[in-house]
């Protein structure tokens, strides 16, 4: 099976071509691809598949390193788009679209060499994220774990997150939280869980820790949805590029308030080709 190994500041995929004759995925395969000990290793596998809407250059589907699907993988959309331009399937220097399970992006080149993604609306209802639970849309819900009442924003971008304001990022007991709300029955599908650190209202630090993975260097859903649910709560600037600092990089994520969509803005990198035996 041949496959790229790519990431977007730092979160990892190996990506695959289904447009052409490979074998059957499975989720024991891509559980296979992604063991950093008997596999190639990475945080999701994306595999590229034929256009399904008029206008799109290629759908593409994510897959976490646990053999669960997702809706949506922000890092893995700039990859995508970056593999099919390499492939002569997508123009250099000229806008086209692709298409994930959550919907169509458009995708446009920054001047960084990286790319821009239209990554769709944040949605806030409880039934779209999915919480289940709650008597009707907040701002801010609360949860108990282990004796303390966390407040946490609840977004979907195509997949679903909790957003956690913290002081300090670099305190915040992602190991712990993140799993105990992944496993609340408040989250029916699971959650990303974010922790974000407000720096000014352009710039906030975040680490996300990611269903059916653990924490990653970077999340790009997770960053489009911190800014959004920090924007609803006038934390952070809406129509204005956020800086949003992960481990493993910085993406750009402006909420367009008007127009109802996220823009996130960031790099994308190819690592290696390989064949892998299956
Ligand atoms: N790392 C991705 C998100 C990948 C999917 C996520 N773990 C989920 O299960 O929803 C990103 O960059 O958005």
């Amino acid at each position: 099976m041949r496959f790229s190994k790519m990431h977007g500041a730092g979160n990892d995929f190996v990506v695959l071509d289904l447009r052409s004759d490979v074998p059957p995925l499975s989720p024991d395969l891509c559980a296979r691809l992604a063991d950093r000990h008997f596999g190639v290793g990475c945080d999701q596998i994306l595999t590229v598949e034929a256009p399904r809407s008029a206008g799109t250059i290629a759908a593409y589907r994510i897959w976490n390193a646990d053999g669960s699907p997702s809706g949506q993988c922000g890092n893995g959309a700039r990859c995508i788009a970056a593999w099919l331009v390499r492939d002569g399937a997508a123009p250099a220097d000229a806008a086209f679209a692709i298409e994930s399970p959550a919907g169509v992006h458009p995708v446009t080149r920054d001047g960084d060499g990286g790319f821009v993604i239209d990554m769709g609306a944040p949605r806030f209802a409880p039934a779209d994220v999915p919480l289940a639970g709650v008597d009707g849309e907040r701002d801010e819900y609360a949860l108990e774990i282990d004796g303390e009442t966390l407040r946490f924003g609840a977004v979907s971008m195509g997949n679903p997150h909790a957003v956690i304001e913290v002081a300090d990022v670099d305190a915040a007991d992602v190991a712990r939280i993140g799993p105990a709300m992944q496993s609340n029955a408040m989250f029916p599908a699971s959650a990303n869980v974010g922790f974000a650190q407000v720096l000014a209202p352009d710039r906030i630090r975040l680490r996300v820790f990611e269903r059916g993975v653990g924490e990653t260097l970077a999340c790009g859903s997770g960053a489009c949805a911190a800014v959004a649910a920090l924007a609803r709560r006038g934390r952070v600037l809406k129509d204005a590029d956020v800086a949003v600092e992960l481990p493993g990089g910085t993406l750009r994520i402006r909420f367009d308030a008007a127009a109802g969509t996220v823009f996130m803005g960031g790099p994308a990198a190819f690592v290696f080709d390989g064949i892998m035996s299956v």
